[in-house]
Parts: C-alpha cells; sequence; structure tokens
C-alpha cells in the first residue's frame, strides 16, 4: 500500500535514450509533486556498493572522539560538524517550535579550489570543506560521492522541466553548477519511552530544490501525506527517495509541494542518514516558472537567489549554531552584507 503511495519512476528507458521516456516520466514527476512531493527513482546507475561505503564513512566519521569532530565545527557557510542537539525545527510550515533535535551531523559541499574566486574573498557559503584528519579514505568517499549524486540531481532537472510543461533544457543554465550539500547524519537509539514530541529530526520541509536520500537499513523516516497522514517511509532495494523542499514550491509559485517529514529512531539501533541536497548555481536568480503564474495565479514570490534564501531560511533553523559561527567569524560574514 506504501509503495502505491510514493511514486517509483524508472529511469532506465530514460539512460537508454529510448523515446518519449522523458515526456513520460516528466508527466510522472507532475503527479508526484502534484499529490505526493516525494518520489523513488529506480536503475539511476549509481552503484549500491558506493552508497554502502558512504553509510560506512558516516559511520566512522561519528565514532571519532568528540574533540575530533568539534575541530571542524559547523561555520557560517553552513558547513561542518553540528553537534548532537546542535540544531532545533523551528521554522516550517507546521508553525511549530519543538525541541533539540535528537541528532549530529556533518555537512560537506562542492570541493572549491584554495584560489576560487569565491573563496579567497570570503562568500558566504562558498568556503572550502574541511576535512577530519584522521579518517583515511573519507574524503574520497565523500567526494565521489557527491559526483555521483551531482549527476543523478542534474539528470532528473529536465524531468522537472517536462513536468512543468517547459523545453527540457529550461533550468540547464541555472544547474549549470548546482550548489550542494552532503549531510551525513547519526541518529542515536531513542529510548522507546521517550516523549511524543522527542525527536531524531522534527517535523520540517527541507531547503532544497531537491533532496535525494539513499534508502536506509534502519527504519525512523515518516512522511507527512497531503491528507494528512503520517506514512512510514517504505525503502525498497536499489532506490532512492527524492523530495524537493521551498525552494522548489518557491520557484513553481507553490504548485509543487514541500511535503513535511520526520525522523525518530526508536529502532533499537544506531542510524545514520546521507541526504544529498541540490539547489541552483549560486548567482542564479530564481523567478517564479512561467508556466505557474497567470493571471489567475499571480507571482507570490519576488525573484531571490540561492544565498538570499539560504540567509534567512537557515537563520531560523540553525539559530545558535549559526549565532556562535557568526561571532567567531564576525567580520567575514559584515563584509558580505549578510
Ligand atoms: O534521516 C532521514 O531519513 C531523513 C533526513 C532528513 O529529512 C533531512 O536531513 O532533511
Ligand atoms: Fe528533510
Amino acid at each position: 500500500m506504501a509503495a502505491v503511495a510514493i511514486p517509483v519512476l524508472d529511469l532506465g528507458p530514460l539512460r537508454a535514450g529510448e523515446p518519449g521516456a522523458l515526456e513520460r516520466l516528466g508527466a510522472e514527476l507532475r503527479r508526484a509533486f502534484t499529490e505526493v512531493g516525494f518520489y523513488f527513482v529506480r536503475n539511476h546507475g549509481v552503484p549500491e556498493a558506493l552508497v554502502e561505503e558512504v553509510f560506512e564513512a558516516a559511520r566512522r566519521f561519528h565514532a571519532q572522539p568528540l574533540e575530533a569532530k568539534l575541530a571542524m565545527r559547523f561555520n557560517e557557510h553552513n558547513m561542518g560538524y553540528m553537534p548532537m542537539r546542535g540544531s532545533t525545527t523551528r521554522m516550517n510550515s507546521l508553525g511549530t517550535i519543538y525541541k533539540p533535535n535528537a541528532n549530529e551531523a556533518v555537512f560537506l559541499k562542492r570541493e572549491l579550489p584554495a584560489d576560487h574566486p569565491d573563496v579567497v574573498n570570503g562568500v558566504r557559503f562558498r568556503a572550502r570543506n574541511r576535512w577530519p584528519e584522521n579518517l583515511p579514505g573519507f574524503r574520497e568517499t565523500a567526494l565521489r560521492y557527491m559526483d555521483a549524486m551531482e549527476a543523478l540531481g542534474k539528470s532528473l532537472v529536465p524531468l522537472y522541466a517536462v513536468a512543468l510543461g517547459l523545453p527540457p533544457d529550461w533550468f540547464d543554465e541555472a544547474f549549470r553548477e548546482p550548489m550542494y550539500t552532503l549531510r551525513m547524519t547519526h541518529y542515536p537509539q531513542q529510548d522507546p519511552a521517550t516523549a511524543e514530541e522527542e525527536w531524531g529530526l522534527a517535523p520540517h520541509v527541507d531547503t532544497s530544490f531537491m533532496t535525494i536520500l539513499a534508502q536506509n537499513r534502519v527504519p525512523g523516516l515518516s512522511v507527512r501525506l497531503p491528507d494528512g497522514t503520517w506514512l512510514d517511509a517504505p525503502a525498497p532495494e536499489g532506490t532512492f527517495l527524492v523530495n524537493g523542499g521551498m525552494l522548489l514550491r518557491r520557484w513553481t509559485n507553490d504548485r509543487f509541494l514541500a511535503t513535511p517529514h520526520r525522523v525518530v529512531n526508536r529502532s533499537g539501533r544506531e542510524r545514520y542518514a546521507i541526504p544529498f541536497f541540490m539547489d541552483c548555481s549560486f548567482g542564479h536568480v530564481m523567478t517564479p516558472v512561467p508556466t505557474c503564474v497567470d493571471a489567475d495565479n499571480p507571482p507570490r514570490y519576488e525573484p531571490i537567489t540561492y544565498s538570499e534564501f539560504m540567509t534567512t531560511y537557515q537563520r531560523a533553523n540553525y539559530g545558535e549554531a549559526l549565532a556562535e559561527a557568526e561571532k567567531a567569524g564576525r567580520q567575514k560574514v559584515e563584509l558580505q552584507g549578510a
């Protein structure tokens, strides 16, 4: 039953270049984002062994002594390590403030060279990754996975264009060098007797255009269907679960859903998750897409860039961690006018 609720998109025919595949998948994607907000992809071409390697890298990262993790503490670029209960979900479509989230996470972005102009100029969200010093192979595995996820994400973008009644290449320029974040999260076991509101990750919507989530052997994720019921997300083998966040919703003038979801880990095991969040290129200005705007449905949002959006949105969600990080890097932040 659950598998029926979340559509499964088979990418095989598209990857094989079959005529009509793009149009068919575009229609399926349209249904997914107007009815559910989540879909699975199968036959995506990402090796299962790589996914397993990244889960193992996440486990190894969090198994390090706390000092090693704190050496790369979460900063004003939204990169680095966020300690257990370091975030509180405040800003979400459900309008509730929750207790701090029972997880710890490390956030990685595109690897930029030291002499990249944005790095040299200290542009916010465009810093270099910091890497653990005593974790051989971690960096290589993370970089390979981010490359694979970027390629998968970019291959899905034309489906969004077709789903919105646009030419397949309509988003190409916007995603020439997409911003992205790989989050490696550790959810410790939660006591089955803990209060209702004690979340691994409280109900939230993502900020992203597209979130690609590798299937988890340890359950815990549930998704709020449009009828208000919570569905424990099934995890069909060999698939990724994809959803859209506020950027997708905003860009489509609220046509596409950003569906709330939440995590609680009462599995009796440690749980790790490796969501990959993809957004448009850094400087791209997102103006509500033309096919989502008409006389009955005027634009609801001002044009906005990634950094303008993130600055406002994430301040609300990562309040404490960010305030601290900003204090430490005050000069840099003010120079950017953030
Ligand atoms: O842990 C999961 O399965 C999902 C995590 C999630 O929703 C997020 O990091 O935004
Ligand atoms: Fe999420």
